[in-house]
C-alpha cells in the first residue's frame, strides 16, 4: 500500500512506509498529496519507519509541504501504525526519536489508549501581540515544536481562523508557530481552538493540547492533570512540576490505498491542479 489513512479525533493524516512505497516525497508531491478535492487531503504526512542502530525515527510533514519538529496526534498516529503493522508490540514501550525530542510510547490499547511522554515544555517569551486592533496576552511554548497561546473569553473556531494566520506569520515568529485560543474551564479542563502552522485550522492538535495545558498550568490556572476540549473530541494531559508532559489519548484506522499514476505523474507539475494549502 502506499498510504495509510489515520486520525487523531479528527487530526487526519497518511502514514507511508518507505519499506511499501517507493514515492519521492518532495514538497510538492506533499502539497499534492494533502490537498483536498484534488488528492488524497490530509492534515499531514507521517513518513517513516527508518530505523538504525536502535533508533526509530519518522518525518512529520505539514500539508504546505514543510516539516514539524514534532506532533502530539502524528506520534500517537505513528505509534499505532508500528503495532498494526508489525514493527512493534502492544504493552510494549519504545521511544521514538524526533527532530523536536525524543518520545515514549507506550499502547495499552491501540484504538483507545496511546500513552506518550512527550518531552519538557519550555517557555521562550511571553509577548502581548495586537491582532486587528485587538491586543492578545500570550503564553509562548515550545514542546519541541513552537505554540502561542492566547487565553480568550469565548473560544470560537472561528476567532481561531481569523487571528490564527496572522499569529502563525508573524514577525516575532521567523520559524513561524502553531496558535491555540484557551479559556480555563476549571482546575482540570480547558477548551481550546487551534491553527496549526502549515496546515491551519484543524479540529485537534496533540502537541497544542500540551502546550495549552502546560501554559495554562504556569499561569497557576490548572492542576496537574488536566482534559483538552476541542472540537474533534479530548485528550488527557499530565503536566509534571519539572512540566514533562504526558499524553493519553485514541487513534482510529480509516484506510489504506494506492495512488493512481495518473495522479504521481502531476507531482512534476505542480500549477496543473491548484495544489493550495487549505
Ligand atoms: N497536529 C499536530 C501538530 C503537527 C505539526 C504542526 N503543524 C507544526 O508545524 O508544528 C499535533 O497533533 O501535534
Amino acid at each position: 500500500m502506499d498510504f495509510y489513512r489515520y486520525h487523531g479525533l479528527g487530526n487526519d493524516y497518511l502514514v507511508m512506509d518507505p519499506n511499501k512505497t517507493q514515492i519521492n516525497l518532495t514538497p510538492d508531491a506533499i502539497r499534492a498529496i494533502c490537498t483536498a478535492h484534488f488528492g488524497e487531503g490530509s492534515d499531514g504526512i507521517l513518513y517513516g519507519p527508518f530505523e538504525s542502530d536502535g533508533t526509530l525515527t519518522f518525518h512529520i510533514y505539514n500539508p504546505d509541504g514543510g516539516e514539524a519538529e514534532k506532533s502530539g496526534n502524528g506520534v500517537r498516529i505513528f505509534t499505532r501504525y508500528l503495532i498494526d503493522a508489525g514493527y512493534r508490540k502492544i504493552g510494549e514501550p519504545f521511544e521514538i526519536v524526533t527532530k523536536g525530542g525524543v518520545v515514549r510510547c507506550l499502547v495499552i490499547d491501540k484504538e483507545t489508549h496511546l500513552q506518550i511522554e512527550m518531552g519538557t515544555a519550555t517557555f521562550p517569551m511571553a509577548p502581548a501581540i495586537e491582532v486587528d486592533g485587538v491586543t492578545y496576552q500570550t503564553t509562548c511554548v515550545s514542546m519541541g515544536n513552537p505554540h502561542c497561546v492566547i487565553p480568550v473569553d469565548d473560544v470560537t473556531a472561528e476567532l481561531a481562523k481569523q487571528i490564527g494566520p496572522q499569529i502563525e506569520n508573524h514577525s516575532l515568529f521567523p520559524n513561524r508557530t502553531n496558535m491555540q485560543i484557551l479559556k480555563v474551564l476549571d482546575r482540570q479542563n480547558i477548551q481550546i481552538e487551534i491553527w496549526e502552522r502549515g496546515a491551519g485550522y484543524t479540529l485537534a492538535s496533540g502537541s497544542s493540547s500540551c502546550a495549552a495545558a502546560a501554559a495554562a498550568r504556569k499561569l497557576g490556572l490548572v492542576d496537574e492533570q488536566v482534559t483538552v476540549h476541542m472540537a474533534g473530541g479530548t485528550l488527557q494531559i499530565k503536566i509534571g512540576d519539572d512540566y514533562g508532559i504526558e499524553m493519553i489519548g485514541p487513534v482510529a484506522a480509516v484506510s489504506s490505498g494506492n495512488f493512481a499514476e495518473e495522479f504521481v505523474r502531476t507531482f512534476d507539475q505542480p500549477h496543473a491542479v491548484g495544489y493550495l494549502s487549505k
